[in-house]
């Protein structure tokens, strides 16, 4: 067992009263050395230390410095609060201002705590390129980011280089082509759409940098740790690895350098990439609303809700072939009523199954998909039918509107994603179904779903149903990644990564074609797929997860009183 061996030990005030401090390799711990408060022992956690300063530093609004204060040191460091409205832990910067009866135990003092710092926090970034969207949301991203993050920066001695976008995809690019010598991490002011810019930007960089095609089922793991701080109208994959949807929380995660492993799956069409995503790629209803919503967008975040309406009511199902390669059930499965929380032992035991070989967990990992070759074509599990939707969740996809998440016990990191079938029925049951996404009542306890771990997914139309445009699509996307200057069509601040114009427009057609069935008698044969928020220009798909390949500044959801679990 290790021993936390007592590093400095002294007799400190805070204020007119009186503590015992102590600083370990671990803690830092003060108790009131006054009779009734002698249980009273504050401690802080080493790694969760933000910074120590000479005399009495004040930092927010402003930052002071009291005078005659050669005998005092402050401690900056994370606080936890809960908040009624929101499910996680909020983080806060705590203060506390020690004196010390000399100059020289105040010096012994702010050196331990340094040596301390560096000893125990190695991960902490130095340098961080910083991607300002000032679009989204609320349009707030400047603000927040000057006046709630870069305060904390400062404090922290993390130094950033700050980019305030001016289109769409300059981050991925910037990214992707840019100099990146000396930075730690990259990190968006933004929403999910500015996430997915860095993920992608991120993960072609490394396989770029490793001599690896992104169209390939290997793909190697990324060094570069992404931020968010959460300024956007959708900030699910913020969320759903820190709990809450904060900036200060979300800066603070990033100070202390915390790494939170993430699962990402790859979207195929035949041979070629077509789109990564953490938190949902699904088809029928997802992808219906998705489309609708975008004719909508004037109406701001109610579109969501209205298109959910419109698309529930026009009732619709899609006849497809799901097929999935199933995750060993020995492991872990979606019903086994369990939540991916901060420490989780479930990912924690990934981290050992997907990097056998490596000391260091986190780099130079290749993942090998030998699971896909043709040999191994047995093992898939078909299903054939009609759906109402289609969904595979690489997360459990909480967020403030689903606390649990569209696959409650769905991991964070451990190389699976859960495949969610809703099999066609009658309008009340799918209501029932969705009704539960906002409640703790199991969804998946009703006879006409089926949820699976899996570790790949593919869908297919039926014969006679084929992708006629798909040819066509691929020609003139050449099946890759699109270049820089792309040019969209989509009004507001919302663009896809992908397409061109000219297939967005092909898209945009057949959208149109597909969404006839809201007014017209004859609903549409084909839906489109849902990919974290962006309409793929493809049917027939292939989604392969790939076990812990970015890193996030997060932990995953605290264990807070408020962490809601199912009835
Ligand atoms: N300067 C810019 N001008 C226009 N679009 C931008 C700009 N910077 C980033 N974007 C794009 O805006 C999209 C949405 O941004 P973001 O996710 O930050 O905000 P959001 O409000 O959550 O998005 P949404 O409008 O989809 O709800 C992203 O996909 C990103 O590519």
């Amino acid at each position: 067992m290790d021993v936390d061996l007592v590093q400095l030990e002294s007799s400190l005030w805070v204020g007119k009263k009186r503590y015992r401090a102590a600083l370990t390799e671990w803690h830092l711990n003060w108790t009131e050395l006054d009779k009734k408060n002698r249980d009273k022992t504050v401690s802080v956690p080493v790694s969760e230390i933000v910074a120590v300063e000479e005399g009495h530093v004040e930092v927010l609004p402003q930052r002071s410095v009291s005078e005659d204060t050669d005998r005092d040191f402050t401690v900056f460091y994370v606080k936890r609060s809960s908040n009624g409205s929101s499910y996680g832990l909020l983080w806060r910067l705590g203060r506390t201002q020690f004196s010390c009866p000399s100059r020289d135990l105040r010096d012994q003092w702010m050196t331990q705590l340094r040596i301390a710092l560096k000893t125990h926090s190695p991960s902490r970034p130095h340098r961080l390129l910083v991607f300002i969207n000032p679009f989204g949301g609320k349009k707030q991203g400047r603000e927040i980011y000057h006046s709630l993050v870069a305060p904390l920066f400062e404090l922290a001695g993390v130094s950033s280089h700050v980019v305030v976008t001016e289109r769409a995809n300059q981050a991925r690019d910037h990214i992707l082509k840019k100099d990146l010598t000396g930075f730690d991490g990259v990190v968006c002011v933004g929403g999910d759409g500015m996430f997915s810019e860095l993920l992608h930007g991120v993960i072609g960089r490394t396989q770029q940098e490793a001599g690896l095609s992104e169209h390939d089922p290997s793909l190697q793991s990324c060094d570069l740790h992404i931020g968010i701080i959460p300024a956007g109208s959708t900030d699910c994959v913020c969320f759903a690895t820190v709990g809450v949807n904060d900036p200060v929380t979300s800066a603070l995660h990033i100070i202390i350098g915390d790494s939170q492993p993430l699962d990402v799956c790859s979207v195929h069409h035949r041979s070629s990439l077509v789109r990564y995503s953490v938190s949902l790629v699904g088809y029928g209803f997802y992808g219906d609303v998705l489309a609708e919503s975008e004719r909508h967008r004037w109406m701001g975040p109610l579109r969501y809700d209205y298109s959910g309406a419109m698309v529930y009511l026009s009732n619709r199902s899609y006849a497809g072939l799901v097929q999935y390669l199933p995750a060993d059930p020995q492991l872990s499965n979606p019903r086994d009523n369990t939540r991916c929380l901060s420490g989780c032992s479930v990912c924690s035991k990934s981290t050992e199954r997907l990097f056998p070989h490596s000391p260091d967990a986190s780099s130079n990992y290749i993942s090998h998909f030998s699971q896909f070759s043709s040999d191994s074509e047995g093992d898939w599990v078909s299903v054939e039918g009609r759906f109402k939707a289609v969904s595979l969740t690489c997360m459990s996809s909480s967020c403030p509107r689903s606390p649990l998440g569209l696959s409650p016990s769905a991991h964070l990191a451990d190389g699976t994603g859960d495949l969610i079938i809703v099999r066609d029925t009658h309008p009340l049951g799918f209501l029932t179904f969705l009704h539960r996404h906002t409640s703790t009542q199991d969804q998946f306890d009703l006879p006409f779903v089926d949820v699976h771990r899996v570790k790949a997914v593919r869908f297919s139309l039926p014969p006679g149903e084929k992708e006629d445009e798909d040819e066509e699509r691929e020609t003139v996307n050449g099946g890759g990644m699109a270049e820089e200057g792309e040019r969209t069509s989509r009004s507001g601040s919302q663009h896809h990564l992908v397409e061109r114009g000219e297939e967005r427009g092909m898209a945009n057609d057949r959208r149109k074609k597909d969404l006839c069935g809201l007014c017209c008698s004859k609903p549409p044969s084909v839906s489109v797929w849902n990919c974290d928020g962006e309409i793929l220009p493809h049917t027939e798909i292939l989604c392969r997860v790939h076990g812990q390949l970015v890193r996030l500044y997060a932990r995953g959801m605290e264990d807070g009183s408020a962490t809601p679990t199912r009835k």
